[in-house]
C-alpha cells in the first residue's frame, strides 16, 4: 500500500525533524500499519458522506467508561452533545441500565489496532481516556498498573495525535509525593510520587504536554481530587473511605475506616468533577495558558467528614481500623490543592462544599435504600 508507506515517511521524517514551537505538526506518529477490519464493503460509503451538520457536535469515545466515573460523564456530554455522539468503552460487561443508555463499544485501550479502528470507523474527535489502575489495586499489582497505566496511554496519545483529536486525560492529587507542597500544593512544584498510579500520571501529563508542544496534540487534563459519587463505586483507591462511609452510615449504623482520624485529603462531588471536564474540553484554546490543571473543592480529614454525617445520623458509630498501604500513600498526598490558575484562565468554580456534599449523598443513598427495602 504505498500510500500507507508515504505517510509512514513523512511521520518518521517529522519524528527527526528539530522541533519548533511555533509550528506544531498533527502527523502519524507511529508507522501505519493496514488493518483489514478498518475498510469493508459497504462502510465505506457512509464513512465519506459526512453531512456538515454532524461535524457540529464532537463525537467523543470514553475508555474505561463503566468505572467511577465514566458513566455519569457518558450522562452529561449526552445531554450536551446527543445520545449517538458518546460512545461509553470498557473491557467489563456492561450491566444492562447502562447498555441501554446509549452506544457502548468493547475496547481495550492495550490493543493499538482496535483503538484506532473504534476511531476511525466512528469519526471521533474527542477522547476522554479514563481506563487506569487507581492507587491502591495499582500497589496490588504493578505489572498490570504500568501496562494499563502506561503502556496504554502510549497507545491513547499515538492514536489521538494521528488522528487529530481533542484529548482529555486525567491526573490526580496522587502525582504528587512527600517532598511536594502539601499545604497548599501549586500547579507547578516538585513532583516525586512513591506509587506507580502517580508515577504513571506524572508520565501521562508530561508525554501529553510534550506531545502538545511537538505535535500540537489538544491535550487537556486536570488533576482530580477525590471524588465522591452516590451511584457509582470507587474503582480500588486511597480516597475511597470517603464514598463507603455514607453507604455504611445509612445501611448499617457503622463504619470502619482505614485511614487515621486526621488525614486531610483533597475531595470534591461528582457533578463538579464531570462538568469541570466538560468545561475545560470547551474552554477555548486561548484561554488555556497551561494544559495541566489542579481543580480544588474542599478538604477534610475522615473526623470531620464523620462529624459532618453525625449531625444528620447521630447514631452512627466511627471505628479506625488502619490499612498500612492506604495510610502511606494518603501521608504523601497534598492536604490542600491551589486551583488559582483554572479559576483565572477558565472560570473554574465548584457548587459542592463539605455540607452540601453530605446533604447530597444521604439523600441519595437513602431515598435509593428506601426504594430497594420497598421492593
Ligand atoms: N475516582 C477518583 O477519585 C479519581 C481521582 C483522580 C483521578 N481519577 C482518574 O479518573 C479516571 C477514571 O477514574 P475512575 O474512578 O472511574 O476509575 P475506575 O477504577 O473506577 O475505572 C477504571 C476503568 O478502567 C477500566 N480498564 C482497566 N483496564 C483497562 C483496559 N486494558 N482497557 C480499557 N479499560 C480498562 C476498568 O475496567 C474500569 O472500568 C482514572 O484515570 C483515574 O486515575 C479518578
Ligand atoms: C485520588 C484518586 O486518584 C483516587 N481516588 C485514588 O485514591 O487512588
Amino acid at each position: 500500500m504505498p500510500v500507507f508507506r508515504a505517510l509512514s515517511n513523512v511521520a518518521k521524517q517529522a519524528l527527526l525533524a528539530p522541533a519548533c514551537g511555533c509550528q506544531p505538526l498533527t502527523v502519524a506518529i507511529r508507522n501505519i500499519s493496514f488493518s483489514p477490519r478498518q475498510v469493508t464493503s459497504g462502510s465505506d460509503a457512509s464513512f465519506h458522506s459526512v453531512s456538515f451538520s454532524e461535524t457540529d457536535h464532537p463525537k467523543v469515545l470514553i475508555t474505561g467508561g463503566l468505572g467511577q466515573l465514566g458513566v455519569g460523564l457518558a450522562k452529561l456530554l449526552r445531554k450536551r452533545f446527543g445520545k449517538n455522539n458518546v460512545i461509553l468503552s470498557d473491557i467489563r460487561k456492561p450491566p444492562s441500565n447502562v447498555f441501554h443508555s446509549g452506544p457502548f463499544i468493547y475496547s481495550d485501550i492495550l490493543d493499538y489496532k482496535n483503538l484506532r479502528e473504534i476511531v476511525v470507523n466512528n469519526r471521533i474527535t474527542w477522547l476522554v481516556h479514563y481506563s487506569a489502575l487507581l492507587s491502591a489495586v495499582g500497589e496490588a499489582n504493578v505489572a498490570l498498573a504500568r501496562a494499563v497505566n502506561i503502556t496504554g496511554l502510549h497507545n491513547i496519545l499515538d492514536i489521538a495525535a494521528e488522528h487529530g483529536l481533542r484529548l482529555f486525560v486525567p491526573s490526580t492529587i496522587g502525582a504528587f509525593g512527600p517532598t511536594s507542597p502539601r499545604n497548599p500544593t501549586p500547579d507547578l512544584c516538585v513532583q516525586r510520587p512513591r506509587t506507580i498510579y502517580g508515577v504513571s500520571k506524572v508520565h501521562a501529563e508530561l508525554m501529553g504536554e510534550y506531545y502538545h508542544h511537538r505535535y500540537g496534540l489538544d491535550f487537556r487534563c486536570l488533576r482530580y481530587p477525590g471524588i465522591i459519587s452516590a451511584d457509582s463505586q470507587p474503582g480500588g483507591g486511597t480516597t475511597d473511605y470517603a464514598v463507603q462511609i455514607f453507604h455504611d452510615a445509612v445501611k448499617t449504623g457503622k463504619f470502619e475506616c482505614n485511614l487515621k482520624p486526621d488525614t486531610r485529603l483533597p475531595m470534591m462531588y461528582i457533578d463538579d468533577c464531570l462538568r469541570a471536564t466538560l468545561e475545560v474540553m470547551e474552554a477555548p484554546v486561548e484561554s488555556l495558558s497551561m494544559r495541566t490543571y489542579n481543580i480544588n473543592a474542599m478538604s477534610f480529614t475522615p473526623e470531620e467528614l464523620a462529624n459532618e454525617v453525625q449531625k444528620q445520623l447521630p447514631d452512627l458509630q466511627v471505628t479506625y481500623e488502619i490499612d498500612s498501604v492506604r495510610q502511606a500513600i494518603a501521608d504523601s498526598w497534598p492536604m490542600n490543592f491551589d486551583d488559582c490558575n483554572a479559576r483565572k484562565d477558565w472560570g473554574w468554580k465548584h457548587d459542592y462544599d463539605l455540607p452540601e456534599l453530605v446533604q447530597t449523598m444521604l439523600d441519595f443513598i437513602g431515598s435509593d435504600s428506601r426504594i430497594s427495602q420497598a421492593n
